[in-house]
């Protein structure tokens, strides 16, 4: 491999599943590249693949073989796209990127899934060693390749120098319907419509809303999950059959990427066996720990995202196979009895409406933790702007995205998505059919965590009075906690002498 000094207008560290594809995706849309990898094989395929899979295309991607190399082949001021797992890797290529010569006006953009508070920390650490950016980035292999959601980070001066090459690279939506303006073939560039990246805010910004991004994804495929057990279990249909129920879904409210690909998933038969692939995959969820990491975070700030929690969990009881294999032949449950063709059509319909409303709660729950930790960082963003931009590449595209980015232009200061005037009407209509399909699954034994706990959110934020006056009470009772009276202001605190008799009303000052 010779390094052609001086030439690529940005360099791609790490050429596994997102790397290469992004390194392709930014030749398609004509700059060029330098690659690098520690795996050389890595480097030699990308190479290969950028010079033949366009007929009559000057080559744009070359590979370096050492960081020094790649510093010399990157035009200044230079841009390194970093595509690496996240943790020890971005920072080890750092220090030797330093080592080998960059300099503070170097951008290094992680677009790995780190966790924000690691970006927040990296970004002070290099601060006159180099601009340390970041830009995580949804849609799997395919959406790298042909266009992602983007959400940068960071230092606005190295904003503005990568923002050509990430306008042209990310997805675009028509500006009218909202709708994916596809692409799918190499050497197509697609270059009207609205790009799927925005200027997120400061440094950890990006990062943590592509991490609640993740929370939802986490979410939504539970969600559908269950319905896709509800369908196998309770009403007894076939793979094919659940297929076309979320081919027909996926026409509807619930048009989305994910109950695509489920649909796809579903009609899969495994080639050795001729059966439903899904029936040959072990049914134990692996996690790489961004949903864990939104849950964890919900938890820090106080804001409830039980559907993103519960998701979570359901991984992890995934992974307790050997317990569930032995407790599966000693816990008894319900006899699930057939039921008739208009029972099952009723309750396919409740599942939709219940898998939509659940859905919603999830994104609800996303966008308020990030309204809340923004108030903390003291990051000024622009919710529309985030729903906007996961209309396409990211995994969680939906058709009702338009919805979420038009309720948040119609009222920036919406603290939860179920204030907003579209979602309350449609929940308050389906809510029948959700609570039909929950009860349905207790009186069946189906585990339904995450569509039931959904509505355990609804029902709670619809509840102006929660039993939290008992827990205060019993809080003052063991530990004289103290409690706040409805009938006093804010911020007066009592306590009850529990101990004395007679007991005594006190106020805390
Ligand atoms: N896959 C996906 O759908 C998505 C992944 N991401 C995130 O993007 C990042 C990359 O993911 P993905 O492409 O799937 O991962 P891969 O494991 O496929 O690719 C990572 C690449 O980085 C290389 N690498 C590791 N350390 C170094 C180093 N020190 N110097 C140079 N190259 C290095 C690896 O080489 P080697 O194999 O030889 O170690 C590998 O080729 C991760 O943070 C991931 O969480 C984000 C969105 C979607
Ligand atoms: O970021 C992504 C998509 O948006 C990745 O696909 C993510 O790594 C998947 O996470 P997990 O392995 O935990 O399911």
């Amino acid at each position: 491999m010779e390094p052609k000094l001086e030439a690529a207008d940005i360099g791609v560290i790490g050429l596994g599943v997102m790397g290469k594809n992004l390194a392709l995706n930014i030749v398609d849309n004509g700059f060029s590249v330098a690659a690098f990898d520690l795996d050389k094989a890595k480097v030699e395929a990308a190479e290969q693949q950028a010079a033949t899979e366009v007929a009559g295309r000057e080559t744009r991607l070359f590979g370096v073989e050492s960081l020094s190399q790649i510093l010399a082949s990157v035009k200044a001021p230079r841009v390194f796209l970093l595509s690496v797992p996240a943790g020890r890797a971005v920072d080890s290529i750092c220090d030797a990127l330093i080592e080998a010569g960059a300099i503070a006006e170097d951008i290094v953009i992680d677009t790995g899934n780190s966790l924000w508070t690691d970006t927040v920390a990296r970004e002070k650490h290099y601060q006159g060693k180099l601009t340390f950016f970041s830009s995580a980035v949804s849609g799997g292999e395919v959406g790298a390749r042909f266009g992602p959601s983007l959400m940068p980070s960071g230092d606005k001066k190295a904003w503005q120098r990568i923002e050509p090459i990430w306008t042209a690279i990310a997805a675009k939506v028509d500006a009218d319907t909202g709708l994916p303006l596809e692409r799918h073939q190499p050497g197509e560039v697609i270059e009207q419509g609205e790009a799927c990246t925005a200027y997120i805010g400061p440094a950890g910004s990006g990062h943590y809303v592509k991490m609640v991004h993740n929370g939802i994804e986490y979410a939504d495929m539970q969600l559908i999950c269950e319905t896709f057990h509800f369908m196998q279990t309770g009403l007894g249909m076939s793979t094919v059959q659940i297929a076309e129920v979320f081919e027909r879904w996926n026409k509807g409210v619930l048009n989305s990427y994910l109950i695509e690909i489920s649909a796809e998933v579903l009609r899969q038969v495994d080639p050795q066996t001729d059966k439903p692939l899904v029936d040959i995959i072990l049914d134990k969820a692996g996690q790489k720990g961004t949903g864990l990491w939104t849950a964890v975070s919900s938890l820090q700030l106080g804001c409830p995202a039980s559907t993103i929690a519960e998701a979570v969990y359901a991984r992890s009881m995934s992974t307790q196979k050997t317990l569930r294999q032995q407790l599966a032949t000693s816990l008894t449950g319900p006899a699930i009895a057939a039921v008739s063709a208009e029972e099952q059509q009723a309750t396919i319909d409740a599942l939709e409406a219940a898998l939509y409303c659940a859905k919603v709660t999830a994104y609800a729950q996303g966008f308020q933790m990030i309204a809340m930790q923004a108030k903390e960082q003291q990051w000024e963003l622009d919710y529309a702007a985030i729903a906007r931009i996961w209309r396409a590449g990211c995994i969680i595209r939906a058709g009702f995205l338009r919805t979420i980015s038009d309720a948040f232009e119609a009222d920036a200061g919406i603290e939860n998505l179920l204030q907003a005037e579209g979602f309350a009407s449609k929940l308050n209509e389906l809510q029948g059919q959700w609570r039909q399909v929950v009860a349905q699954a207790v009186v069946k034994g189906i585990p339904v965590p995450c569509i039931s706990s959904a509505l355990a959110y609804f029902d709670s934020l619809r509840c102006e009075v929660l039993p939290a006056n008992l827990l205060q009470g019993q809080r003052d009772f063991f530990g004289s906690h103290t409690f706040e009276r409805t009938d006093a202001p804010k911020g007066e605190f009592y306590h009850i002498t529990w101990s004395e008799s007679p007991r005594k009303l006190v106020k805390m000052s």
